[in-house]
């Protein structure tokens, strides 16, 4: 949405949730619908239709929309007259969406909420359903002629896309029977996050930064999303998918690519797809069991605290089988094989029930060549400067100053910006879903991601599937296995702290604790 060349453009649309009451729908898709109708995002021309097999009138729907939008909205419902506007467009139909028994009923509720409302055929087919039913029900629309419109038709499909490169292969394959690539919107989530966003423009529209950018300059780039949550009611997925393919074969990877593309021609989307693209092309695959054992590190959490609360190990969690060797943690050491990253090591770490939420890029800058002053510690600290994706979003930029006052002592400093610690900034879904409802691809996952993002990670986990015994531990509350320093210590660094803005949404000055 931020960073998009086009001029904002309005459509009228029906969107049809398939698992239109379930989690995905009432946490995020609900709030983000709600958000955007407020904000004036949304043509005034749509309906929304929500399946699933429950049966359920129009009414009872309705009422779980607004409960949705009463937990989970960043905006409260504050005129009950508007409110009624906006309910009125959503309708529900009950099927069973694996058999084409019942796909005539919804075509005709669709086309009655374009008669009725005026809307020229654009239909927006959110696929918020498990994902063993995608393909069926992409191929079930092209069959039972819901894709025939007078209008634009778009398929959003959620993750996990495939479980490995020949699953997703089929299922694109099949997709593709019933929607043009142009046509498939793949979300990931991370994409839609305004600091994700932002490292483009950050990157692209500051001669400061780009000039920077490279191996003379950088000394290696550090990727986190941790988290403190555990598996929660997910075990039956989670056991099966693990911390590799949950979330470094898409998020993690995607902020890397995000961090190391060269600049696009055009802030469209295939300029910017090209661009990410080479960056996984240019990924060195670690294949064999050493180079795998030598990067790349799993662990699984143990019992411990976090955030004051006692947690038990992930084999005690509900619905984990006993003695899995799931791992629920990653970090690697990657390399961009190509000129400007040649010889920077990307670390990527990433794991459940870890001592803090924290999700951010940290690229570190080489030290001068010759330290001319003096501090504490004999040494200066290093140029950072710091992305937070999440709970903060903002910027840190550190580097070294005269302290005030001292006999030339060198102290490192902050300048900091805090992008959402004064006023709430868009959900990552509004920006998602107002991208699609637009027709703007860009923060979409193009299948040439997908699919090269599959051909790094499944290697990976070939190798750990041949050696169960490469499984790490760490306490809960933890930043992880010892083994993952010890890939930082080789190269002589070390992970930096997750970084805490000041409270203030203006660039500010700090001096930094060391
Ligand atoms: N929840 C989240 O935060 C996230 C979810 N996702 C993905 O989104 C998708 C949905 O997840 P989530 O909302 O959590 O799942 P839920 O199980 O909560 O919701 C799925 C819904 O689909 C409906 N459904 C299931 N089978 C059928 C069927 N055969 N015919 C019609 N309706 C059906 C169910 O309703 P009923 O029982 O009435 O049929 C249910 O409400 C998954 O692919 C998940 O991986 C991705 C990222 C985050
Ligand atoms: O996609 C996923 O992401 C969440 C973490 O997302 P965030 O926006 O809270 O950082 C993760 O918990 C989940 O396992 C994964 O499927």
């Amino acid at each position: 949405m931020l960073t998009s060349a086009r001029p904002s453009e309005k459509h009228p649309f029906v969107m049809v949730i398939f698992g239109g009451a379930g989690d995905l729908a009432r946490r995020k898709l609900f709030p983000a619908l709600y958000s955007l109708y407020r904000s004036g995002l949304l043509d005034r021309r749509f309906a929304v239709v929500g399946v699933g097999r429950s049966e359920r009138e129009d009414e009872q729907y309705r009422q779980i929309v607004r409960e949705s939008v009463d937990s989970h909205s960043r905006m409260d419902v504050e005129n009950e007259e508007d409110w009624s506007s906006f309910a009125e467009r959503f309708h529900y139909v009950s099927l069973d969406v694996g058999t084409a028994q019942g796909y005539g009923k919804l075509r005709e509720r669709v086309e009655r909420c374009e008669r009725e409302r005026g809307i020229p055929g654009n239909r927006l087919f959110y696929l918020a359903i498990g994902p063993e039913l995608f393909g069926r029900v992409s191929s079930l629309l092209n069959e039972e002629h819901l894709t025939r419109t007078e209008g634009w038709k778009r398929l959003v499909i959620e993750k996990p896309f495939g479980h490995d490169y020949e699953s997703a292969r089929e299922l694109n394959d099949q997709i593709r029977q019933s929607f043009q690539e142009e046509e498939i919107y793949r979300i990931d989530h991370y994409l839609g996050k305004e600091m994700v966003q932002n490292i483009e423009v950050i990157r692209f529209a500051n001669t400061l930064f780009e000039a920077l950018w490279n191996n003379r300059y950088i000394s290696n780039v550090q990727i986190t999303a941790s988290e403190t949550v555990g598996v929660e009611d997910r075990a039956s997925y989670y056991d099966r998918a693990g911390a590799l393919r949950d979330m470094v074969q898409n998020h993690i990877l995607q902020m890397l690519m995000m961090v190391a593309m060269e600049p696009p021609s055009r802030l469209n989307p295939e300029a910017i797809r090209d661009e990410k693209v080479k960056v996984l092309r240019s990924l060195r695959r670690w294949k064999s069991d050493d180079e795998v054992s030598q990067n790349i590190v799993r662990g699984q959490y143990l019992a411990g605290r976090v955030d004051g609360e006692e947690v038990p190990p992930y084999r005690e969690e509900e619905g984990v089988p006993a003695g899995s060797v799931n791992e629920t943690y990653v970090a690697g050491r990657l390399f961009v094989d190509n000129f400007r990253w040649s010889g920077v090591p990307f670390y990527i770490r990433t794991g459940k029930r870890m001592r803090q939420k924290s999700t951010e890029v940290v690229i570190q800058f080489k030290d001068v060549p010759q330290n001319l002053y003096f501090n504490k510690n004999n040494d200066l600290g290093p140029n950072l400067l710091v992305i937070t994706v999440s709970p903060e979003e903002g910027l840190s930029l550190q580097f070294n100053a005269k302290k005030p006052g001292g006999d030339n002592e060198v102290i490192p400093i902050a300048m900091d910006f805090c992008n959402n610690c004064a006023e709430d900034t868009p959900e990552a879904y509004e920006s998602l879903l107002h991208d699609a409802l637009e027709g703007d691809l860009t923060f979409f996952t193009h299948w040439d991601e997908v699919s090269l993002a599959w051909k790094f990670v499944d290697p990976i986990r070939e190798a750990w599937d041949r050696d169960p015994e490469s499984l790490t531990f760490y306490e809960s509350g933890s930043w992880g296995p010892a083994e993952a320093d010890q890939i930082l210590k080789e190269e002589g660094h070390r992970w930096h702290r997750a970084y805490r803005h000041g409270t203030k949404s203006i660039v500010q000055g700090s001096r930094i604790e060391k």
